[in-house]
């Protein structure tokens, strides 16, 4: 099977698994969005989610990277399974200092090291960039950040400006199409979606 029917199935699976929600939520930005996408529980579907990460693993292939370093909270255990995958080393970073203790930001050793940053979902890229950051305050070199989604709201913009590349298996624009298409969603929630979509890429 082709990627992209891989790709649909997967979408399809996690609409009807609700880990792709529509209604009002706010974003980790303050933002106000008319859907979400909830993937801090994927790893409950096991099948789901080894389809993911297959697929993501292919998607990875040709990245040179020598760890993978997850973002609290959600992308450290989708981190895991990569780096588990790639036989790669993993860490993750944290979204403030420990308080006591070592007082870290970053868990996982990065000095010298290339490391692929990696998330769950990126929107407006406020949580890559933080991680980015603190990444090359220890010396590691980013030049590429993974996502599952890209909600297309400025994130890989963002990072393109840090000089990283943002690489995703799938965008909210490919979602409300399968989606659409399957009959799945009606039109009137397409475009609503779609409207929301375009205000935030281009607005
Ligand atoms: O691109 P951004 O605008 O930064 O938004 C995306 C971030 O928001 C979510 O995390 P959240 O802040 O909800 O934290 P959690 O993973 O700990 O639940 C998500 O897991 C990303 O890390
Ligand atoms: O921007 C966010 O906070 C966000 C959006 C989304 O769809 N899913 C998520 O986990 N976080």
């Amino acid at each position: 099977m082709k990627n992209e029917s891989v790709l649909e199935e997967i979408v399809i699976d996690l609409y009807r698994n609700k880990l792709f929600k529509i209604g009002e939520y706010r974003l980790t930005s303050g933002k106000i969005s008319p859907y979400y996408i909830d993937l801090r529980i994927l790893p409950s579907y096991y099948d789901i989610y080894s389809r993911i990460i297959d697929i993501s693993i292919s998607k990875l292939k040709p990245l040179k990277f020598d760890i993978v370093v997850g973002i609290e909270s959600a992308g450290i255990i989708h981190a895991s399974f990569i780096a588990c995958r790639t036989r790669k080393p993993v860490g993750y970073v944290r979204k403030k200092p420990k308080q006591h203790g070592t007082r870290r930001l970053v868990e996982g050793i990065v000095t010298g090291k290339k490391v692929l940053v990696v998330d769950d979902v990126a929107t407006t890229g406020g949580s890559l960039e933080h991680a980015v950051n603190a990444v090359r305050s220890e010396g590691g070199t980013v030049e590429k950040a993974f996502v599952f989604i890209d909600r297309q709201e400025g994130a890989r913009e963002r990072l393109r400006r840090l000089g990283v590349e943002l690489v995703s298996l799938m965008n909210t624009w490919f979602i409300i199409n399968v989606l659409v298409k399957h009959r799945i969603i009606d039109e009137q929630t397409y475009y609503m979606i779609k409207n929301y979509l375009d205000r935030e890429t281009h607005g």
